[in-house]
């Protein structure tokens, strides 16, 4: 059996067009959506992930500012720069590229982030919200996750999701976002026993780890389907300057017993940040009442 590549590039260049067309709208009524982020030192995968938000960003008729600061940045002056955005009213999104550098409280910082703008969906009002059922700013890779499983599977209702990864960002989110759309949820880490087995009874298998092609075609049930989340750099081969960007799942494996796969680079990524956009014009047109369509 070959699964179904499900196409996050293509899919995010789909949605990326509507919101380009829905921000032309808004601009004809005074309000260009501004998104600001803020990158501290000079991680070179960020300084990637930075450049294409921009440039995405920019595409779709909005403004992206990127503040980036020295390493050695103060905890203060961090936070004196999240007061300023906060308080400036054509910043309509702020998201601070984690993980920080050492010395710098990740915590901290996401709380002084005023939880409309918020477009990272980390501070615990919007968490707290996401988990209460109550309408909240989204965090952008599970939400892309769960527009490319209901276009591929329509109604999630009782199927067996499995989560591998539950940090903040990725897996605790995406728990709530399958558990809200009716799936029996199980939360799989590094202390889960027999984790193969547990990966085995998912019809829905999102891996959300760090670890290069750790999901192996026996932990895949036969027609399943496959999101996977992590963005792995291998070491490069001898004489190339850049290793392969390669997933949490051995896609070529995989991909023989899935039923549906998110391939890497092209599935996740894209999406996340077609749903930065989004929880960006959302943030712009709540902060102005405007309800969208
Ligand atoms: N495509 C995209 O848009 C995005 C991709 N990513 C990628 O997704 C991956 C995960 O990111 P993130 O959630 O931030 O990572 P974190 O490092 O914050 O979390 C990793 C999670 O995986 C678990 N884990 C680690 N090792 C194992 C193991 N051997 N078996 C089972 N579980 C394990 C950890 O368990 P424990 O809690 O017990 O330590 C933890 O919960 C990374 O590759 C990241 O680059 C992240 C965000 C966006
Ligand atoms: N506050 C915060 N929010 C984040 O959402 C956040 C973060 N910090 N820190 C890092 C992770 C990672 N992340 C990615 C986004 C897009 C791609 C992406 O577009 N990837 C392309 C390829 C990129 C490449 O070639 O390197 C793809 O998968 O096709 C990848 C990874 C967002 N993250
Ligand atoms: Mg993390």
């Amino acid at each position: 059996m070959t699964a179904t590549l499900i196409d996050g590039k293509a899919f995010a260049a789909a949605l990326r067009a509507r919101l380009a067309e829905e921000v032309a709208g808004l601009a004809g009524r005074g309000l260009v959506p501004g998104l600001s982020v803020v990158l501290v030192g000079e991680d070179p995968a960020s300084q990637v992930y930075v450049r294409s938000k921009e440039r995405m960003a920019a595409e779709a008729g909005m403004v992206s500012i990127a503040h980036r600061l020295p390493a050695e940045t103060a905890q203060d002056d961090l936070l004196a720069l999240i007061r300023t955005l906060n308080a400036e009213p054509t910043v309509h999104g702020i998201l601070v590229q984690l993980p920080l550098p050492a010395g710098l409280d990740a915590q901290a910082v996401v709380l002084a982030i005023d939880p409309a703008k918020d477009v990272d969906g980390l501070h615990p009002i919007n968490a707290g919200n996401l988990a209460s059922g109550v309408p909240a700013l989204v965090p952008c890779t599970p939400s892309g996750c769960m527009m490319m499983l209901r276009d591929r599977l329509g109604d999630l209702s009782g199927a067996n999701a499995v989560v591998v990864g539950r940090s903040n960002l990725m897996g605790k989110p995406m728990a709530q976002l399958l558990l809200a759309a009716n799936c029996t949820v199980t939360v799989a880490h590094s202390r889960t026993r027999d984790l193969p087995a547990v990966c085995r009874s998912a019809d829905i298998l999102v891996a959300a780890v760090g670890r290069p092609r750790m999901i192996g075609a026996d932990w895949i049930k036969p027609g399943a389907t496959v999101i996977d989340v992590g963005i792995n750099r291998l070491p490069p081969e001898p004489g190339a300057d850049k290793g392969k960007l390669v997933g949490d799942v051995d896609f070529e494996a995989a991909k023989e017993v899935a039923g549906a796969i998110t391939p890497v680079p092209g599935g996740v990524g894209p999406m996340t940040i077609a749903c930065l956009l989004d929880n960006t014009v959302e943030a712009a047109c709540r902060a102005n009442g405007i309800s969208r369509g």
